[in-house]
């Protein structure tokens, strides 16, 4: 079997195209979605994140301004700037990039947002809300790859997804999104015992490991669905996901590429949040 490849990019310019004639009906009502990213210290992959949103938003209309903090920052000055951020009406969404310096508690912070700001969905009240599959923000990462799915129609309902990984902003909520679609969902980690046995079972595989091609061929079933969510940076300066792709497209029967896979898809879903926040959609302070 040779793999369709399901392209993130292109996928994510579509759905800009749309949320532009959205967002200029809203500016037409009076309403400009603003986004502001808050980035402290000085870490390179972390500024060129940064500057992949701004991009995106400004394409779609959506204003977005960058707070910059130094590598010192405390973490009392950290929850002032969210504090006023959380009040300012001009404000819908909040951002803070992560990881931050070690001096400061990133599930504080991530806390301290107020939930109707959350664009980046890791607040516990909608993760709690996800669980119960109430309206909420939904992580960016994970409501990509669901959003790939669905945009090729593949079956969610009653298939085996397999996910490698376990953090609280991909691992964890794409198991619940997947689960919330009916799937059985198996979670996998760095402690699991014969991983292979899992993931050769898997009509839906989800890698988010971390490590550069770790995903062989020999790890997929004839016909799965693969999505790569690695983000590797290699020793030549390229990037690759946690999955060998082209043991991977032999075998599938959809995989997504790294880059213009996920990354983007997770991109389009932050503004797709900012768009929600700004109309105030959200069932927040209920
Ligand atoms: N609060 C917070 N929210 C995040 O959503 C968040 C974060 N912190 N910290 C870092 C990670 C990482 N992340 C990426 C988003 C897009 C690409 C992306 O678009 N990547 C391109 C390639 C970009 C390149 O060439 O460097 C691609 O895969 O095609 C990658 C990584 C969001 N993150």
């Amino acid at each position: 079997m040779t793999a369709e490849i399901i392209n993130g990019k292109d996928l994510a310019q579509e759905l800009r195209i749309e949320m532009k004639e959205e967002v200029s009906e809203l500016i037409q009502n009076g309403l400009t979605p603003h986004l502001t990213v808050v980035l402290v210290g000085d870490n390179p992959a972390s500024r060129s994140y940064v500057k992949g949103k701004e991009k995106a938003a400004s394409e779609v209309g959506i204003t977005s301004s960058l707070v910059e903090l130094p590598d010192s920052t405390t973490e009392e000055e950290l929850f002032q700037l969210i504090q006023k951020l959380n009040e300012d009406p001009g404000v819908h969404g909040i951002l803070v990039q992560l990881p931050l310096p070690k001096q400061i508690r990133e599930q504080e912070v991530i806390e301290t947002i107020a939930p109707s700001k959350d664009v980046d969905g890791f607040h516990p009240i909608s993760i709690g809300r996800m669980m119960t599959g109430e309206d909420t923000f939904l992580p960016c990462t994970p409501y990509g790859i669901i959003t790939m799915l669905k945009s090729r129609d593949i079956e969610i309902e009653g298939k085996h997804a397999v996910i490698i990984g376990r953090s609280n902003i991909v691992g964890k909520p794409v198991g619940q999104l997947l689960l919330n679609e009916n799937a059985t969902v198996t979670y996998c980690h760095s402690r699991t015992d014969d991983l292979k046995a899992y993931t050769q079972k898997a009509d839906i595989l989800i890698a988010a490991i971390g490590r550069a091609n770790a995903i062989t061929s020999d790890y997929i079933k004839e016909g799965a669905v693969v999505i790569d969510v690695g983000i590797n940076r290699l020793d030549n300066g390229k990037l690759t996901g946690d999955v060998d792709f082209d043991g991977a497209i032999e075998k599938a029967s959809y995989v997504t590429p790294v880059p213009k896979g996920v990354g983007p898809m997770t991109i389009a879903m932050l503004l797709k949040n900012t768009i929600k926040a700004a109309k105030g959609l959200a069932s927040v302070g209920k």
